[in-house]
Parts: C-alpha cells; structure tokens; sequence
C-alpha cells in the first residue's frame, strides 16, 4: 500500500456487518471482513467489537505474535480523530494504570517497611519475654 488511508471514527462505524467488517485496534483500522470465517475464538466476538475499539477485547485475550501478523495483513489505514471523538482506549488505560501503579507502589513500599518494623519489634518483644519467664522459674 503507497498512501496511508484516514477514517474518522463515523466512517469505521459504517463496515459493522459480518460482509463488511472494520475494526480500531491500536489507532489502527482493519478490515477483518475476510478473517471473520477463520477467527480461533469465533465470529461473535469480532461481531461485538466491529466498526469500533477493539483494542481492550484483543489484549485481554493476549493474542499472540501470529495474530497480530494476520493484523498486519488486514490494515487499511490510521484513524483520524475529530475534535470531541472519545480518546483511544488502550492508549487512556495504559497512562492511567501506570499512574496508579507508580503511586500505589510508592505507598506499599512504605507500607512494607512499617509490617517489617513491627514484626521485628514483636519477635524482639516475645524474645524477652520468653526470656524473663524462664529465669523467674
Ligand atoms: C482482527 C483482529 C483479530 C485477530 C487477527 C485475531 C486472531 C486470533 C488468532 C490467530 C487466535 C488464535 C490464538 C492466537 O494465536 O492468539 C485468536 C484466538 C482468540 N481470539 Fe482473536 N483475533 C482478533 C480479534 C479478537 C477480538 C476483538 C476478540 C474479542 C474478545 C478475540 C477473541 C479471541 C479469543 C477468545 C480467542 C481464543 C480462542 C480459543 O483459544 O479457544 N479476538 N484470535
């Protein structure tokens, strides 16, 4: 393919038939028209996401590198976002669970060193203790 296609989000939400199939999986438009007869996990599925965001439904199931060459091989173009057209979704999850993720490492972290702190003050603790009733006896 010489040019790269351009498709506004209304023009992929046109091909959601089973004859004429596109889907968005990473900023990318594919047409999966031909692949719907052979897909491993069944036509429903590409049904369910066809003329929209397939990117969350293709990760979850961890596809493999083979799959993604079949994508490779699907491609019609680039998806051109209008201004108001929602934000692609794997790009929105990934910026918000790595937020999260640093944050809430950064707090288990402290977290971790406080129960570490604490059992070594109740072992140091019962150590004596254990200690004290045996010279007493
Ligand atoms: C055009 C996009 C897609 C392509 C090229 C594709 C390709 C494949 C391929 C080659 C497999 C076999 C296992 C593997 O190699 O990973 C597979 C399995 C599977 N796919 Fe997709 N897939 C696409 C989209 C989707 C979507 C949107 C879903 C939605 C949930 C989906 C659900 C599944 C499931 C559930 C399996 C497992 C089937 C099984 O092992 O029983 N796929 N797909």
């Amino acid at each position: 393919m010489s040019e790269t296609k351009e498709l506004t989000l209304t023009e992929v939400a046109a091909h959601n038939t089973k004859k004429d199939l596109y889907m968005i999986i990473h900023e990318k438009v594919y047409d999966v028209t031909s692949f719907v007869d052979e897909h491993p996990g069944g036509e429903e599925v590409l049904l369910d996401v066809g003329g929209q965001d397939g990117s969350e439904a293709f990760e979850d199931v961890g596809h493999s590198d083979e799959a993604r060459e079949i994508l490779d091989g699907l491609l019609v173009g680039n998806v051109k976002r209008m201004p108001g057209d929602p934000a692609p979704k794997a790009q929105a999850s990934t910026s918000s669970s790595s937020a999260s993720a640093s944050s809430s490492s950064g707090s288990l972290g402290v977290g971790l060193y406080a129960i570490v702190l604490l059992g070594g003050l109740i072992a140091y603790g019962a150590f004596h203790y254990v200690n004290s009733q045996q010279q007493s006896q």
